[in-house]
């Protein structure tokens, strides 16, 4: 059997059409355009190339797109007192500040001193805690993605036995209360799992979250299970020629795809999803912000 791919990127645009709409009717009906604030401090080439297209997509969409490019050397001061300015702004929804953030940054701190009805990246501890107890948060990108093709493919998840490979603030914990609340058996497995390969092999539902090249062979997929790759990581590529890279999750793809029932692709995948669940909540905080329904079918 041969798994059915999920084409993130085409779902991504069915996503971004969405948001679209949204984005015009706010505009006609209410003269309201959304705003996203997207700060970057430093000059990491990759952060950068997720930062543009952030942007793009954003203005695509039809809404506002502020970017706030800072040096690598910005004080903690300085960057607290540009939240706060953004927090008060009436034309910013959403803040993201991109991660990671330069080591004489506290993160932590800087993530909890955004407005939590503007955190678009759902990482402020009081939407960590809403999400945990099943109250309307905002929710992280990457995991509310992952969340929308596994509705789309299999519509319920009640009862199935997902496993989560991967226990960050980011992807692996918000994921695993995700599926909680739809009703998954979840367990969260990481670095010091035993018998990682059994654990694996007993999930309807793999999301591999770990952040290491192909470590998830197909040998751990049970047969016919979906699989959920969110590893981005570039490795070398001898065989393009000298000096070459590509993408690969964190799944062993050619193997996997022999075994799972679905599977997404790196790239294709989960990334454009992330991107598109931005904009999604950039709309999802607009409306709240301004006491109007919210979006079906972008929220969790
Ligand atoms: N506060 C914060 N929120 C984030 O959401 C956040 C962040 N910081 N820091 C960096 C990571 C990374 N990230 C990606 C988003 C889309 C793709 C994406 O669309 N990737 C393409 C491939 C792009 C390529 O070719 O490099 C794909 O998977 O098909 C990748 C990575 C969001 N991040």
């Amino acid at each position: 059997m041969t798994a059915k791919i999920i084409d993130g990127k085409a779902f991504a645009a069915t996503v971004r059409e969405k948001v679209a709409g949204h984005v015009s009717r706010l505009k006609e009906e209410h003269g309201i355009t959304p705003g996203l604030a997207v700060v970057l401090v430093g000059e990491d080439p990759a952060s950068q190339v997720y930062v543009r297209s952030k942007g793009k997509q954003t203005v695509e969409a039809g809404m506002n797109s502020y970017e706030h490019k800072l040096d690598a050397t910005t004080t903690e001061a300085d960057l607290l007192a540009l939240i706060d300015q953004l927090n008060n702004d009436p034309a910013v929804h959403g803040i993201l500040v991109q991660l990671p953030l330069p080591d004489h940054l506290d993160s932590d701190l800087v993530i909890n001193s955004i407005d939590p009805a503007k955190d678009v990246d759902g990482f402020h501890i009081s939407n960590v805690g809403l999400l945990g107890t099943g109250q309307k948060a905002m929710v992280p990108c990457t995991p509310l993605g992952c969340l929308m093709m596994l509705r789309d493919y299999h519509g319920s998840l009640s009862g199935m036995n997902a496993v989560v490979i991967g226990r960050s603030n980011i992807v692996g914990k918000p994921m695993a209360q995700l599926l909680l609340g739809d009703s998954c058996t979840v367990t969260i497995a990481h670095s010091r799992t035993k018998d990682l390969a059994e654990v694996v092999r007993r999930a309807d539902i793999v999301v591999a979250a770990v952040g290491r090249p192909e470590m998830v062979p197909g040998d751990w997929i049970k047969e016919g299970a979906t699989v959920i790759d969110v590893g981005i990581n570039r490795i070398d590529a001898p065989e393009k020629g000298e000096g070459k890279t590509r993408l690969v999750g964190d799944v062993h793809f050619d193997s996997a795809v022999e075994v799972a029932g679905a599977i997404t692709p790196v790239p294709g995948g989960v990334g454009p999803m992330t991107i598109a669940c931005l904009l999604a909540n950039t709309v999802t905080a607009c409306c709240r912000a301004n006491g109007l329904a919210e979006p079906q079918g972008l929220t969790a």
